[in-house]
Formats: C-alpha cells, structure tokens, sequence
C-alpha cells in the first residue's frame, strides 16, 4: 500500500475552497480520522485511489452501486445516450421505460415521479401526505436518516449521528416542531404519539430496514404495527426504501415483509450512479402532484436522460434470473466469515446482512435502535476501519453506517476481504488494550 501523500495535499487544497474539503459529509473520514482517498477511478469491486491504491469497495457510492462500478452494459447505454444529448427539459420514452420498470418490481406501487435525489424525494413524499390528510406532523425515528430537507433534519442518523448533533442548527423551528421522532422499534412509542396527536398526524416515514445508524433490522410486527396504527388513524406510512430498495430480497421492504405502504421513496439504485431519486405511491395521492393536482414539485433536471439510461440498465440488469440471488449469497458469505472470525477470537460483537445490506457493530448487547447503537465501541470501529483501509478494504467510514455488495464482488475478493479483517481486528484489538 503507497503513502496517500497525494490525497493528503488535495485534501488540504479542497479544504481551502470546499467546506471540509468535501462535497457531503460523510466522505470526511471525521468520525475516524485521517484523510480520504481521493478516488482517480472505479472498476468492478474496486475503488483506485490518485496514489495508486487499490481497495475492494464496500460503500458503491453509499448504495447505488449493486452490479459494481462502470458496469460494462451500463457503460455502453450511457456511451450512447450521451450521443443524443445530455438533457433535454422535455418528456422522453426513457421516463415512462423506468417508470415501468419500477412499478412492476415493486409490489403495489401505482405512480412515481422522478427527482434528483432521495433528500427531494422524501420532502416531496411528506408534501404529498401533509396535502392529502391536511394535517401538519410526520411522525419519524430516531436514527433514520432522510435527507436534509429541514423537516426531517431531525434526531437523524447518518453523518448527523457522528457530528454528535443530531440536531442541525439553522432547520426553520417551525419546520422541526411539526417532526415528532420517536425510538426505532418502539411501537408503544408510535401509539402514544397517536393517542396525543393523532387527528394532527399526517404520516410516518421510517426506514423499514434501518440502514443509517449502522444496520439495524425491524422487529417483527413492528412494520405490521405501524400499518396498522397509520390505517387506524386516517395517516400516511412512507416506506422511505432509498437505501434499502432493491438490495432486500424480492427487491424492496414492501415485497419482503409484505407491507403495502402508502407512499415511497426511492433513490440510489434506480439511478444506477447518477443522480436519481424517486418518490411514488398510491395513485390516489400521487394524482395530487402537478401538474395532475395542485401540490407543487418541479425539477430542471428531473428524469434526466443519462440518469434514466444508468438506472433503466442497471434494474434490468439486476432483474435477471439469479442476479439478485448471487449478490445476496455473497453477501451472506461475508457475513458468516465476519462472524467465525470474531468467535474464533472470543468476541462477543456480531455481523448481520439481508439481502445486499450487512452490518457490523462493536456492541456487545443487541441493536434495536439509536441508543443501543450508540453503545457501540466507536474507537475500535475507528481502529478496525483503518487497519482495513491499509490492507485496501474500504468500508463506509463509520459505525454508523451500513455495508453494501455488488455482483462485480468475486469469492477471491470475499476472501481477500474476511483474510484482511481477521488481521485488522486482532491490529484494532492490540492498539486498544
Ligand atoms: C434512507 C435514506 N433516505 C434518504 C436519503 C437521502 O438521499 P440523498 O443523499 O440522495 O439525498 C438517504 C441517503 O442519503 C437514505 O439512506
Ligand atoms: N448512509 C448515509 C448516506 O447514504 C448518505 C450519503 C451522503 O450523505 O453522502
């Protein structure tokens, strides 16, 4: 592994000019320390940095990623579409194809509209819902990450739960009162908010797989509970699936668990790399967005023709017969040999996957929500992160933050990968003792 010498001096020059030296937050490497590669290129399984590092990549992007990087097909769809423009401002098939494509892989979605990103998308789905109901609160969990928009910017997980502040200063207080947040997993916590606020309440928004405070999986009945409460109260439920659409088995938390939501937002994967993001629903509710209804949403970018062709490849792609069931089975694989390599040291910490998602937390007790992750023993992660990042493995720089995989991983990568933890852990373990 070379020096990042490099990477060090854009990092010190884009700090001069770029907040952090960095475009979103989460790339700082602030809760582990230490400068960031700075990526010349992606390939398959594999980020390359500008000095000539080379790491087996476990964050694709924060999730888009699920065939790799600069996937051949996709490759080739956008070497062509970018021939014929890169946009245009005016309807074209390619929306209406992956419009489609969406609505036939998830189950009981009747319209989608197309954004740019799944900060726009779950602002534009609570717009929808607070229009529909006429009421003013949206119920959220803590340590659910939802974007920035300020009305979610609330006890959010993500980069926000490494800041330590998960609170931002400068959300509107109109906007963060109208957000009422209550632990993951704690339907008794939904009900009281329903008892109190109930006739007030116009949806719930959750991560039905909880993938921004590390991976943390839903109880069973508690996505049934919170069906049914909404129901009963005349409230909206927004799956927010932007992280964890089309990386759960059967493709969406929807299918999987058997839940039909009213609204949707997406993100990450349906761009296939660029930016996408996409909120959709019921019809009857989707039909209030203009220019069909009067609830406003608009985007100059939104539909982009590049970003459809990378998103419309990739889901088909993805859709292919045994696709999903080989990014799953790797993805079990690395679980398991996460798991014997911690028993085999004694450690009482477990790894977890479903679907494309994995997760590891140095807790020894069980996470269920944002306090029990918190318990997490976040220098260890730091400590483990690096010792990885030297022997070029490179996980999502946080406790916080869940693990992703892509078809492009081989069996040697995986077992690149479980040879290269075995030794960063005991590393970590000797420098904390
Ligand atoms: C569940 C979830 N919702 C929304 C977002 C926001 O998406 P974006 O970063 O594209 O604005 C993210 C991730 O960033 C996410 O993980
Ligand atoms: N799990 C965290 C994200 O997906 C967010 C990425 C970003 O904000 O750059």
């Amino acid at each position: 592994m070379n020096d990042r010498v490099r990477s060090a001096e854009l990092f010190a020059a884009s700090r001069e000019v770029i907040p952090g030296g960095v475009n979103s937050p989460v790339r700082s490497f602030r809760s582990v320390g230490g400068t960031p590669p700075f990526i010349a290129r992606g390939e398959g399984a594999y980020l390359y940095d500008v000095d000539g590092n080379r790491y087996i990549d476990y964050f694709l992007s924060w999730g888009p990623l699920v065939l790799g990087h600069a996937h051949p097909e996709v490759v080739e769809a956008l070497r062509e579409a970018v021939l014929r423009g890169t946009s245009y401002g005016a309807p074209t098939e390619l929306e209406l194809e992956l419009a489609r494509e969406v609505i036939d892989f998830y189950p009981g979605l009747e319209m989608i509209r197309m954004v740019n990103s799944g900060t726009e998308a779950t602002m534009s789905a609570l717009r929808v819902a607070r229009a529909a109901t006429g009421r003013p609160k949206v119920v959220k969990f803590i340590g659910n990450y939802h974007g920035h928009h300020d009305s979610l910017l609330v006890r959010a997980g993500s980069g926000a739960m490494d800041m330590g502040v998960p609170d931002s200063p400068g959300v509107a207080p109109g906007a963060a009162r109208d957000t009422l947040s209550l632990p993951y997993n704690d339907l008794d916590a939904v009900r009281e908010a329903f008892r109190q606020h109930g006739d007030q309440i116009a949806a719930v928004i959750v991560e039905p797989v909880a993938g921004n405070m590390g991976l943390v999986l839903p109880r069973p009945g508690f996505l049934e509970g919170l069906r049914s409460i909404t129901r009963e109260h005349g409230a909206l439920l927004v799956f927010d699936e932007v992280l964890c659409g089309f990386r759960l088995p059967g493709g969406s938390a929807a299918a999987h668990f058997g839940i039909d939501p009213d609204l949707v937002t997406l993100g990450k994967v349906i761009g296939g790399g660029l930016p996408v993001g996409a909120y959709g629903g019921k019809r009857r509710y989707m039909e209030l967005v203009a220019p069909a209804g009067p609830v406003y949403q608009a985007g100059t970018l939104s539909g982009n023709p590049l970003a459809m062709t990378a998103g419309l490849t990739q889901l088909r792609i993805l859709r292919r017969p045994g696709v999903m069931a080989e990014i799953e089975r790797k993805t079990a694989r690395l679980v398991e040999g996460l798991n014997a390599l911690l028993s085999r040291r004694g450690l009482p910490y477990r790894a977890q996957g479903i679907g494309s998602l994995w997760g590891l937390f140095f807790s020894a007790e069980p996470v269920y929500d944002y306090e029990s992750a918190l318990k997490s023993d976040t220098r260890l992660f730091a400590r483990f992160f690096h010792a990885l990042l030297r022997r070029g493995v490179y996980i999502a720089p946080s406790q916080f933050e869940s693990g992703f995989m892509s078809l492009a991983h081989t069996d040697a990568d995986l077992d690149a990968t479980l040879e290269a933890a075995g030794d960063a852990l005991d590393e970590a373990l000797a420098m904390v003792q």
